[in-house]
């Protein structure tokens, strides 16, 4: 029996392995305001339906106008936007983030429905707000992205703006950024320069190869901004070095193949990398936890001995004479205590049950996000 359970072990494992495999690849859409990602998502969208091979979209920009692709699951129709602003008083970004803590409440629905689909689905891509790091550094963004990662093969794509970039400073503030969100998601993750009908990605990728030619790119400018960004660039090296980016363009759809082949290499850096470091970090949490509860019940175990000690109650029930008058005595004390302290508590409780009907009468009248909707 005992030489059968690593054997056992590697099954669930490779069943694992080959479950994840059979779902469809999430892809994640990152990137700074008007990089291009709603355009990237309606090109994606509109080339895999052609192939025919049409991807499930999920919109999670609360604040967006309109979605210029067929969208399967939008968050639009479960949350007002506008209307969780003005009820919690809110600013445009305070909106945004309380509106995708609403919509993760309902993340399970969208897990089930990403499921159903996966054996007629390879891909699923999500859209997310251009504040992006109301989504990288929320709880709810969080959450999405841990939920997604921990059933489906999922991918950060993080689209950067060639044309803005070409100022080195912006390329570093961009690379920064993205840097961030690798080590803090440690996803699978490929950087798409887009707008490349408009500038071509050549000198981005020889400032991420050769030091000296960004460098070069900073020469004219002595700034401290310039200073830090050279020293940043030498820091950034290994970042560099394992990271895949392709160039693309929204518009012209140019670079769709090589954006395929690098999500493909992805799914395997997911399944060579991400999934054993994840089930390992899982094991650990659960040995953790059981190690956690194991001192909870021995350290009950000996409270109720040692008070059972005190109070001379022995485990064989036997209680001396002199213990029960004792304990009669200290009961009765106890009880004129407490019927005393029972009056305040509750007349405290009345007066709290009255401020807790408030309270509830408020809370009635806000906002609660609506069923969700989708298309199949
Ligand atoms: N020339 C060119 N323009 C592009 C490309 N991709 C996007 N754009 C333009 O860039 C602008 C911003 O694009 P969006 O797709 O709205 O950018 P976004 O990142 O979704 O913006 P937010 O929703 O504000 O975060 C639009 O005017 C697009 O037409 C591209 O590949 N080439």
């Amino acid at each position: 029996m005992a030489t059968a359970k690593p054997a056992e072990d590697e099954a669930v494992a490779d069943r694992n392995l080959l479950e994840r495999h059979k779902k469809p690849v999430c892809l994640i859409v990152l990137g700074m305001a008007g990089s291009g990602k709603t355009t990237f998502v309606q090109q994606l969208t509109s080339r895999l339906h052609t192939k025919n091979k049409p991807p499930y979209v999920i919109n999670l920009d609360p604040a967006c106008r309109e979605v210029p692709y067929p969208v399967n699951i939008d968050i639009r129709d479960t949350v007002n936007y506008k209307e969780v602003m003005k009820q919690y008083s809110l600013g445009p970004n305070g909106g945004i983030v309380t509106s995708l803590n609403l919509f993760a409440t309902k993340f399970d629905q969208v897990i089930k429905l990403v499921e159903k689909r996966s054996d007629n689905t390879d891909i699923a891509i999500f859209d997310t707000p251009g504040q992006i790091e109301v989504f990288t550094w929320s709880a709810s963004g969080t959450i999405i992205t841990e939920t997604l990662a921990a059933l489906f093969p999922t991918v950060v794509v993080y689209v950067i703006d060639t044309v803005r970039s070409v100022n080195p400073i912006t390329f570093m503030s961009n690379m920064l950024y993205a840097c961030s969100i690798l080590y803090k998601l440690k996803l699978p993750f490929i950087i798409v320069m887009n707008k490349i009908d408009v500038v071509k990605h050549d000198y981005a990728m020889e400032w991420m190869t050769d030091f000296d030619a960004f460098e070069l790119a900073l020469s004219s400018d002595s700034s401290y901004n310039a200073n830090l960004s050279r020293s940043l660039s030498l820091t950034l090296d290994e970042f560099y070095k394992d990271l895949t980016a392709i160039g693309f363009s929204a518009v012209t759809g140019e670079g769709f193949e090589e954006f395929l082949a690098a999500v493909d290499a992805a799914v395997v850096e997911y399944e060579t990398d991400y999934c054993p470091e994840h089930d390992r970090l899982q094991k650990l949490q659960a040995e953790a936890r059981s190690k956690d509860k194991s001192r909870q019940k021995e350290k009950f175990e000996s409270d109720f001995e040692e008070t059972n000690r005190r109070l001379g109650v022995t485990t064989g029930r036997h209680v001396s004479h002199r213990n029960e008058i004792l304990l009669r005595s200290r009961g009765r004390k106890m009880t004129d205590r407490a019927t005393s302290r029972s009056v305040i508590l509750w007349k405290n409780r009345r007066r709290s049950n009255s401020r807790n009907r408030i309270a509830l009468r408020r809370e009635k009248k806000q906002y609660s996000p609506g069923p969700l909707l989708y298309a199949n």
